[in-house]
């Protein structure tokens, strides 16, 4: 199975033990899950779709990409861009970000439609994300929309993570609105539930599931902190357990490297309980290291 996971890679600075000391990393939810995917199956075949400059910076980020496996035949150069930035804050292990990308050349990845059409129809799962809308104008976000629809309709499974990030936004309205669209043209959805009920006022995992179900998903896996997670798909639903973590460093990249997991099994037909327990097992593995980012032993990541 062929993976295209379509986003934004940022520089990231990221906290370390002394205060006003933080490491130079490169982060992205979309990248990060493709990171996961060959963290987790190193023989995953893994593609990354975004926009980079020219500049070191952006070659720095090319380097880390493809040394990490994934190709970047899809990588847009936009010689008058650059990457985005964001600083890591952290609150007894709970992360929040700041950002730099208003004007990052991954804003232009849907700038070129023909490209993004030969991406899509070059691989069998494409990924995507609600900050991968949320970073483009309303011309982009139609793009995207029309070719993921265009890629569903001819065979290919399309996954999405709504990833709500409402400093991205222009307005709560859009957010919403666009989110529900990128649903609209997926097959699985792989939510979150405290943001969903912070914006969506779902009233609990099944009101969330419910409501992708309804946009058009099939499969909808609800992510929810350290609380159980609930999913339903065309097999059924149910709800997954998830092992206790008593030492969380750093929550950047928990979902990232969940949605790695599922994405993972979904090429090899492995039950979505099985896929949910060793997802639960390698994001708990992540958010106990600093950064978004951590190498996993393979021992951590496999069922
Ligand atoms: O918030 C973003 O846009 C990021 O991609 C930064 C983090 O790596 C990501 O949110 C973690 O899920």
């Amino acid at each position: 199975m062929k993976i295209l996971s379509i986003g934004e890679c940022m520089a990231e600075m990221s906290p370390q033990g002394d205060v006003g000391t933080f490491q130079l990393g490169f982060a992205g939810d979309t990248f990060n899950t493709a990171w996961y995917l060959r963290q987790f199956d190193p023989s995953a075949d893994v593609s990354f779709l975004t926009g980079l400059g020219t500049d070191t910076i952006s070659e720095q980020l090319r380097n880390v990409i493809t040394q990490a496996g994934i190709s970047d035949d899809y990588v847009l150069e936009i010689p008058d861009r650059t990457i985005g930035l964001y600083l890591i804050s952290l609150e007894n292990g709970e992360r929040s970000f700041s950002y730099w990308r208003g004007q990052s050349a991954a804003r232009c990845l849907a700038s070129d439609p023909a490209m993004l059409e030969r991406a899509i129809n070059d691989h069998d799962l494409i990924y995507f994300s609600g900050i991968t809308l949320a970073i483009l104008d309303p011309k982009g976000r139609a793009a995207l929309l029309s070719a993921v629809r265009d890629g569903r309709a001819a065979g290919k499974t399309i996954a999405f993570d709504p990833n709500l990030r409402p400093r991205l936004w222009e307005s709560t309205d859009t957010m919403l609105d666009v989110t529900m669209a990128g649903a609209a043209v997926s097959d699985i959805v792989l939510p979150s539930f405290e943001d969903e009920a912070t914006w969506f006022n779902d009233a609990d995992p099944q009101a969330t599931a419910q409501r992708y179900l309804s946009a058009g998903g099939r499969t909808i896996v609800v992510k929810n902190g350290a609380d159980s997670i609930y999913f339903v798909s065309p097999d059924g639903d149910g709800t997954v357990r998830v092992p206790p973590i008593s030492n969380i460093v750093d929550t950047t990249a928990a979902g990232d490297s969940f949605n790695a997991v599922i994405l993972s099994g979904l090429g090899g037909g492995v039950p979505l309980t099985d896929s949910i327990a060793a997802a639960c097992q390698l994001s708990g593995a992540v958010v106990q290291a600093r950064g978004a980012l951590v190498p996993i032993a393979p021992s951590e990541g496999t069922p």
